[in-house]
């Protein structure tokens, strides 16, 4: 796990988008996971101003959504398909047609998780995945106790997350669906580089959990110990509870001591 500590959002937002940048200049068709919360904002932010400026090209990649709320209208501001639609898919020129979400208005719930797993592995799996963490240690949906193999389901919202959420939703906790179709964990897992975002002090113990707690379904995100390519990357105030933050600085900030031997 690299574990990356920046000063500040922007400069995470920057990291961020030069990670997924790095997988389109490898793959200009990869294939690419997307988040929602506030967290990864500026990353989309800073993809956008790149493809402005004939940087970056987003139009082979498709993308899938992590989550989606249980019955929001189709045109309800807050539903995730929206939210993608409005903070990313609008800034690129990523194909809409090629980014898709679970489907929180089937009739089917269940089906149309095996149909979006299905999707996902039809597309040769997910190259880069960029997370955000709830400040309980979820990551996507999967809330606290989770399966750390499970797949995409349909979830119970915890009442904390939909606290958190409530902001979206004129700060009315009642406003926010109770369920939600998520990723699992097992589905995360599967994606070949996660990229996770997290910023401010209302994460430092969610990320102190996640990068240096036990692997357990109490801090869902604590599994990221155990995929082989994952990179953190956090401003001072998330980091502020690691208690090796300064090894982790020193690993990150330059040359490595053994490079020219
Ligand atoms: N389902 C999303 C998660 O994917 C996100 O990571 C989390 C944190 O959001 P924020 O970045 O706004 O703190 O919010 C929601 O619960």
């Amino acid at each position: 796990m690299e574990v990356v500590i920046l000063p500040d959002e922007d400069r995470v937002g920057l990291a961020g988008a030069e990670a997924i940048a790095q997988h389109v200049a490898r793959r200009p068709d990869a294939v690419l996971g997307l988040a929602t919360g506030s967290s990864p904002l500026r990353v989309y932010r800073e993809l956008g101003q790149q493809v402005t400026r004939g940087e970056l090209s987003l139009a082979q990649c498709r993308a899938f959504l992590l989550d989606e709320y249980v019955g929001l209208a189709a045109d309800h501001p807050e539903g995730y398909r929206a939210v993608i639609e409005r903070e990313f898919v609008q800034l690129v020129d990523i194909d809409p047609a090629n980014v898709r979400g679970p489907d929180g208005l089937a009739h089917d719930l269940s089906a149309a998780c095996l149909a979006y797993e299905q999707a996902i592995a039809d597309a040769g799996g997910v190259d880069v995945q960029l997370l955000g963490v709830g400040s309980d240690g979820h990551i996507a949906f999967n809330e606290p106790g989770s399966s750390l193999a499970s797949r995409t389901r349909i979830k119970t919202l915890t009442a904390l997350t939909r606290q958190d959420n409530a902001r979206f939703f004129g700060g009315e906790v009642e406003a926010v669906p109770a369920h939600c179709l998520t990723q699992g964990v097992g589905t995360i897992l599967q994606a070949r580089h996660l990229v996770l975002v997290a910023l401010g002090e209302g994460k430092a113990h969610a990320v102190q959990q996640l990068v240096e707690g036990p692997v357990s379904a109490v801090c869902p995100a604590s599994v990221l110990q155990l995929h082989p390519h994952v990179t953190v990357l956090l401003d001072e105030a998330a980091a502020s509870r690691l208690e090796l933050r300064d090894y982790y600085r020193e690993t990150f900030s330059g040359k490595p001591a053994w490079q020219g031997f």
